[in-house]
């Protein structure tokens, strides 16, 4: 019989004192990146949320593969990187194989290569590194940006909220933000500096937004944390590029590749500040840079990702009723 994999990690002393219930769970460890065992180094993973594209959300198709990863590695070595092309769009009708291969362990570092597959052929191919923790006399990082706590600030659902009591809404644009309100993300967004509503100013290519997976991980194992950030880490990061055009809406948007460095330990079901800008876009395609900051200011994560953006003009506001271009 199959057996699952991931999710249900052990709970440290602490995490057990709070005694927490199935219900308060993240989604992400017991379902979204709890894989079946169906082989040696073979995994089935099913899908969660599903976003209006109707294509399978990349975050997801990367995490299950990092836990399919981890899964061949020993328990003495952490991830330090992973390098991912998305090469077909994932069908969200049927589950993702994952397919690990054991490419090389060396005394310090190993690497394995996973090919997600639908329909016989591959959706992502994924390679991941893992080192084991070894001191450095060199030693340094960025200084995180200084924002407002997350506590002071609205969560996407508020803001949401208050979008939808804008009295010259447009009706299209009331459905949309209803559809965002029902849809079932299991992260949590706290973004700094929320963009203009009407979304007629261009912007400079940088966000920064408080992020957390939701519900209860627990302690446990430093490598699932690594899954849910890589999951964390694709939600809202290309759209990045698209701040200084206003007057543009995209009608294809997806990611082409995605990659993450893994610099300390964290936890993904604790707030982390993430900032992300876009240093270049052209050619169709926009690329971003990322990082993910402990919030008691270490740098967790960086990552950096290619993706499609295919737009077409606003000929009229989208959000409300007057004309706008
Ligand atoms: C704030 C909250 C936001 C939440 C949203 C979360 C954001 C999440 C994003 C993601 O998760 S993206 C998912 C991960 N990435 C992917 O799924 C990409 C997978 N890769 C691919 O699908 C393909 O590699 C590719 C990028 C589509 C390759 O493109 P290619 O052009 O080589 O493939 P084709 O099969 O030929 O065409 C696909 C599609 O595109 C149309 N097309 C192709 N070229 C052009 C062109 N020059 N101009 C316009 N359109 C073009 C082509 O006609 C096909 O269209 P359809 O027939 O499918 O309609």
């Amino acid at each position: 019989m199959a057996e699952k994999v991931s999710g249900e990690m052990s709970e440290d002393s602490s995490d057990s004192a709070a005694a927490v219930s199935q219900d308060l769970r993240s989604v992400l460890v017991t379902s979204v990146l709890n894989l079946e065992k169906l082989d040696k180094d073979l995994y089935r993973g099913t899908h969660h949320w599903v976003p209006r594209t109707r294509r399978l959300f990349g975050g997801q198709i990367i995490g299950q593969a990092l836990v399919a990863a981890a899964e061949s590695v020993g328990e003495n070595v952490l991830v330090h990187s992973l390098h991912c092309y998305f090469v077909r769009a994932g069908d969200p009708k049927v589950p993702v194989l994952y397919q690990v291969e054991r490419t090389r362990d060396g005394r310090s570092f190993s690497v394995r290569s996973v090919k997600a597959i639908q329909y016989g052929q591959p959706i992502l191919i994924c390679q991941a590194s893992f080192h084991s923790n070894q001191p450095s006399p060199l030693q340094h990082q960025f200084t995180m940006p200084s924002v407002p706590p997350p506590e002071d600030l609205l969560t996407g659902e508020e803001l949401i909220q208050l979008y939808l009591s804008k009295p010259d809404l447009a009706e299209k644009a009331k459905q949309g933000l209803n559809k965002l309100l029902a849809d079932e993300v299991p992260i949590e967004i706290k973004p700094v500096n929320p963009p203009d509503f009407y979304r007629c100013v261009a912007m400079e290519p940088k966000k920064l937004y408080w992020v957390r997976a939701k519900g209860h991980i627990g302690k446990g194992d430093m490598k699932l944390h690594c899954c849910v950030a890589a999951y964390v880490s694709d939600y809202s990061f290309l759209d990045t590029a698209l701040l200084p055009y206003p007057g543009q809406r995209a009608t294809f948007l997806a990611s082409l590749d995605h990659a993450m460095w893994f610099h300390n330990t964290f936890r993904a079901d604790e707030w982390m500040l993430y900032e992300t800008e876009s240093s270049w876009t052209g050619g169709s395609r926009g690329l971003v840079q990322g990082r993910l900051w402990r919030r008691d200011g270490v740098l967790a994560a960086s990552c950096a990702q290619e993706g499609v953006l295919r737009v077409k003009a606003l000929t009229t506001s989208a959000v409300t009723n007057e004309s706008k271009l």
